[in-house]
């Protein structure tokens, strides 16, 4: 099978390791030729929880359009990024299966507008960090759900059958609701994380940032009925757990001074709550806090 990752990222670096772990042969598309050379050179190195290293072969290109034909294309850029590749997406081959692995909402409508037959999305519960242009940390082992938007999924059911148990897949029903309990998810996590610049797993051993946690939830199940059965809080504490050692892809932005994916993940969560009469005041605060932080153009 032929899988191109475009991104190497922390997300795109993590999936090309175990993508290609798993026999799979991984093109990665990443947009610095520094970077390319040097995948190319020394191979991509995955650094597991308990230290050991990984090693695999990949090929890394700047050039999407020259490829051969390939069986999937994984999009692992930043929400605020996709609009730089959506025209090198829409000249792929309608046949090409694309999955898109944002967290957020924003992204969905997007994507569908794109003409490939076969549109996936992903719930990532998984923690990735970036040490460098080859090596990346793999941050909490958790289920990489994949849902099909529209088309075919025997391919998926296939990647699902292949990878490492490390770095599980299962397939989701309803992609729009999959993102939208995921933002919540991200909601709980990222603001707080960033704006104290706290790993994951110190938003349950720090009791004020815990009681904050706990506030936001409250806040979000009020707002959405039946939330609370299909994201028990049993399930925000299971995720920090498990990406406890992990910066927040939010918190990784502010450490780059980058902008952050605040409005694809809290800012559309605010949105639904507001259309359901709700304002989320505990939330919209930390939404703005965020949105401060990045306007005030700081460097850490
Ligand atoms: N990190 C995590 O633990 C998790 C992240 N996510 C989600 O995954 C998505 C990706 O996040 P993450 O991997 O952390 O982000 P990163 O910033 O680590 O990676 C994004 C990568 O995309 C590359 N890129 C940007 N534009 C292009 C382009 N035109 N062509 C090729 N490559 C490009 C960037 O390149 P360059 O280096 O040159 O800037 C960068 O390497 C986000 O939506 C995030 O919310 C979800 C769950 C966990
Ligand atoms: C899974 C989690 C919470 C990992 O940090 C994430 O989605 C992110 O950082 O954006």
């Amino acid at each position: 099978m032929n899988v191109v990752v475009i991104g190497a990222g922390a997300v795109g670096m993590l999936t090309t390791s175990f993508l290609a772990e798993a026999g799979i042969h991984v093109t990665v598309a990443v947009r610095r030729p520094e970077q390319a050379q040097e995948l190319n050179k020394v191979g991509l190195r995955r650094v597991n929880f308990d230290g050991t290293k990984t090693r695999s072969k990949v090929v890394a290109t700047t050039s999407l359009s020259t490829l051969p034909h390939q069986n999937l294309a994984v999009i692992a850029v930043k929400y605020g990024q996709l609009h730089t590749i959506y025209e090198e997406l829409s000249a792929l081959p309608k046949d090409i299966p694309l999955l898109f692995m944002q967290n957020g909402l924003a992204h969905y409508e997007e994507a569908l507008k794109l003409q490939q037959e076969t549109i996936a999305f992903s719930s990532i519960a998984f923690g990735a960090q970036v040490e460098n242009n080859t090596t990346v940390l793999h941050r909490g082992q958790g289920m990489c759900k994949i849902a099909i938007a529209r088309g075919d999924k025997t391919l998926f059911l296939r990647l699902q059958q292949m990878v490492n148990p490390a770095f599980p897949i299962t397939l989701a029903q309803n992609a729009e609701r999959m993102l939208f309990e995921k933002a919540v998810l991200n909601s709980l996590i990222n603001p707080l994380t960033s704006i104290l610049q706290v790993k994951n797993g110190e938003l349950l051993t720090n009791k004020q940032t815990f009681l904050l946690v706990q506030t936001l939830y409250k806040e979000l199940i009020d707002a959405f009925p039946g939330l609370e059965s299909t994201v028990p809080f049993s399930d925000v504490v299971a995720l920090c757990e498990k990406t406890a050692a992990n910066t927040s892809s939010m918190l990784a932005d502010r450490l780059n001074g980058r902008k952050s994916e605040i409005d694809t993940i809290v800012g559309a969560v605010l949105r639904k709550a507001l259309n359901n009469g709700h304002t989320l005041p505990t939330l919209r605060t930390f939404y703005h806090q965020v949105l401060a932080i990045e306007e005030s153009g700081e460097r850490n």
